[in-house]
């Protein structure tokens, strides 16, 4: 006797697969409203219409057929009959959500490609109808190639519709349809599924239509990248132009309060503590508060009209050729903020692999915290000088500066997935969101928070450290015609630091900062300020710490400070938690001297270079 045929239930998370098995078969699986629900396989019997029975199993939701994580490897096996204990399934009941047509396609159509007797179920056309839109079921079913029945799972309709389908399969000797040639990429998958989605809408509402039309071009492979290039682009511009009137006002006012506080106190330590301590050094940090809020008003702009999970799908393709899986795109961008929520972020990666290389070059994206180093530097140094209309050479600077992040970045994983994290690897698939206008509160919400996180760290581990340097650079005191940078504990320890980073052009106030920059990178910003305001106690008049530095550092200088804070592992944090969500010291230790490597030789090459060119 021939064995009861087995039906597969496959699609996306969330198409209702479960809702369509249990209608099908009777059974009570769990159902629910977000995806991953189903985790493991289920079978359940039912019979055709012309009384033979068949076997249903309902699968876990999965977004392609590359096995980046658990379920959708089973899902996987068990569609090519490598599942043990197993048999391959004689036909495919793929689920897919009308409503999101363009998304469940892509992977249905990988499915259809497998070549067996397939039906499609258009589930959830009742969601669909009520956002307003009208498919034509005849219409995808020409496109597909196979039979499509428009379904409510939780309505019990068309069911039986299903069934004769499924039957009518069945009863056909079984039709060898081979996949024809190499997989397609994820971007040509993801055109051809939007291609059949839009041509099986009969119509539809506005906002439904605006999204597939931005797609069109946002996501289009020449014209979505450069666009994107544009975006980042604007954003760097905007930290620079729209942060100058805000910034000044707030570097105006920490002086005159300075001054003010100062001239109210005794001269003496306390004095010494709170204008070259507090002001000079924390306040110094402080100030860029702007232009902190102004790139992340950018991202969550972005991310609230839905354009960054768009981001996402273009850099997959340049990530997945640095050995990268597309799910680590969320923790890295996390890791524009801070490398530490990004390394935890890495934990929904579940190739091991794969997530071991993010944590790896998760901090060489550039967090929040490097912000004020590089602003402070290229106003320093960087004339603001307009190259084009409306681009400003200090915008472009800072720009360069987060894609030579980037680059490292790439340039790292392609290392790291030869040598030291060598096999894995996975292919990315995400729900494409509607696009909306930024919703006013989330925005809101995500600046307030970023502001209190910042002034959180500048009243604790950067008043912390600063303190400390303060304490160490003050003591002991110079006596005349001694400077205090040189006479000091902090002094001392800077001309040690100094022997070993004055090949790459670092002068002893940079080396005197490294050290406290590691408890948090603004540091290196409140150290320098402290140390200037320290040494000019002689010097006539106050001076901004732009100001201080345009006079002391050479342009050559500058450069090399900045490339090696695109790659220093300068961060106690980051360095914990790699060590923690490693679990071990073996990789944290890893990625410190190959970041510290890097960071050498990138400030060493762009001193040397400069220097060459009479900038020295
Ligand atoms: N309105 C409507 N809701 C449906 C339909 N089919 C399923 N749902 C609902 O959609 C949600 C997801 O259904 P599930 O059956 O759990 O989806 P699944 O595909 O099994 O999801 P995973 O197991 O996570 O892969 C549930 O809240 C269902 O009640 C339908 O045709 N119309
Ligand atoms: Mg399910």
């Amino acid at each position: 006797m021939n064995p009861v045929p087995l039906v597969a239930v496959a699609g996306n998370p969330n198409a209702g697969k479960s809702a369509l098995f249990n209608a099908l078969t009777g059974a009570r699986q769990k159902v629910g409203n977000y995806p991953g629900v189903t985790v493991e396989r289920h079978v359940g019997k039912t019979v055709l219409p012309d009384g033979s029975p068949v076997e249903l199993v309902d699968l876990p939701g999965a977004y392609g057929l590359d096995p980046t994580s658990l379920d959708e490897a089973v899902t996987r096996d068990v569609l090519i009959g490598r599942q043990a204990g197993e048999r391959l399934p004689s036909a495919l009941l793929i689920v897919v959500d009308a409503s999101n047509l363009d998304n469940h396609l892509r992977f249905a159509l990988q499915l259809i490609d497998l070549g067996l007797p397939t039906v499609v179920a258009l589930n959830m056309i009742d969601m669909a109808r009520r956002d307003g839109l009208e498919l034509d079921a005849a219409r995808l079913e020409e496109l597909l190639g196979v039979p499509v029945v428009e379904t409510v799972a939780v309505r019990r309709r068309g069911l039986d519709d299903v069934l004769s389908r499924l039957g009518e399969l069945l009863a056909q000797p079984r039709k060898i349809r081979s996949g024809d040639g190499p997989p397609p990429d994820s971007l040509a998958l993801q055109r051809r599924a939007r291609e059949i989605a839009t041509a099986a809408v009969v119509s539809e509402a506005p906002v439904r239509r605006i999204t597939h039309q931005l797609d069109g071009v946002l996501l289009h492979p020449v014209a979505g990248p450069l666009i994107l290039t544009v975006i980042l682009f604007l954003m760097f511009q905007a930290v620079f132009s729209w942060s100058a009137v805000p910034a000044d006002a707030l570097e105006a006012g920490t002086m005159a309060a300075g001054e003010a506080i100062g001239n109210a106190l005794p001269d003496g330590w306390l004095r010494s503590l709170v204008i070259d301590g507090l002001f000079a050094g924390v306040g110094a940090v402080v100030v860029f508060l702007p232009q902190i809020l102004i790139l992340f008003l950018f991202i969550l702009v972005l991310e609230s009209t839905g354009y960054m999970v768009r981001a996402a799908f273009i850099m997959d393709r340049l990530m997945s050729h640095a050995g990268l899986s597309g799910r680590a795109f969320i923790p890295l961008l996390s890791s524009f903020a801070c490398a530490v929520p990004g390394i935890m972020a890495t934990r929904t990666i579940d190739n091991e692999k794969d997530r071991l290389t993010t944590i790896l070059v998760a901090p060489l994206m550039t967090c929040s915290a490097r912000l004020p180093v590089y602003t402070l530097v290229i106003a320093a140094f960087i004339p603001a000088a307009r190259i084009g209309p409306g681009i400003g050479l200090q915008g472009l600077v800072l720009f360069g500066l987060y894609v030579a992040g980037i680059i490292g970045a790439l340039l790292a994983a392609l290392v790291l997935r030869r040598t030291a994290v060598s096999g894995g690897g996975g292919a990315f698939m995400m729900e494409l969101p509607k696009y909306q206008m930024p919703r006013l509160s989330d925005v809101g919400i995500g600046l307030w928070q970023r502001a209190t996180i910042f002034l959180k760290r500048a009243g604790t581990i950067i008043l912390a450290t600063t303190v400390i340097l303060w304490a160490l650079a003050s003591f002991p005191q110079a006596g005349t015609g001694q400077k205090q940078s040189e006479v000091s504990i902090a002094g001392k320890i800077g001309d040690a630091i100094h022997t070993v980073v004055a090949p790459i052009g670092f002068n002893k106030d940079i080396s005197m900062a490294l050290l406290p920059a590691m408890a948090a990178r603004e540091v290196a910003v409140a150290a320098i300020g402290t140390v200037y305001a320290l040494d000019a106690e002689d010097e006539a008049g106050l001076q901004t710490l732009e100001e201080r530095l345009a006079g002391r550092w050479s342009l050559a200088t500058a450069l090399a400070f900045l490339a090696w804070f695109v790659f220093a592992p300068q961060c106690i944090s980051t360095i914990a938690i790699t060590r923690r969500e490693t679990n071990g010291w073996r990789w944290p230790l890893f990625m410190v001297t190959y970041l510290f490597v890097l960071a050498y030789a990138a400030a060493g090459a762009t001193y040397w270079t400069a220097v060459s060119f009479g900038l020295g």
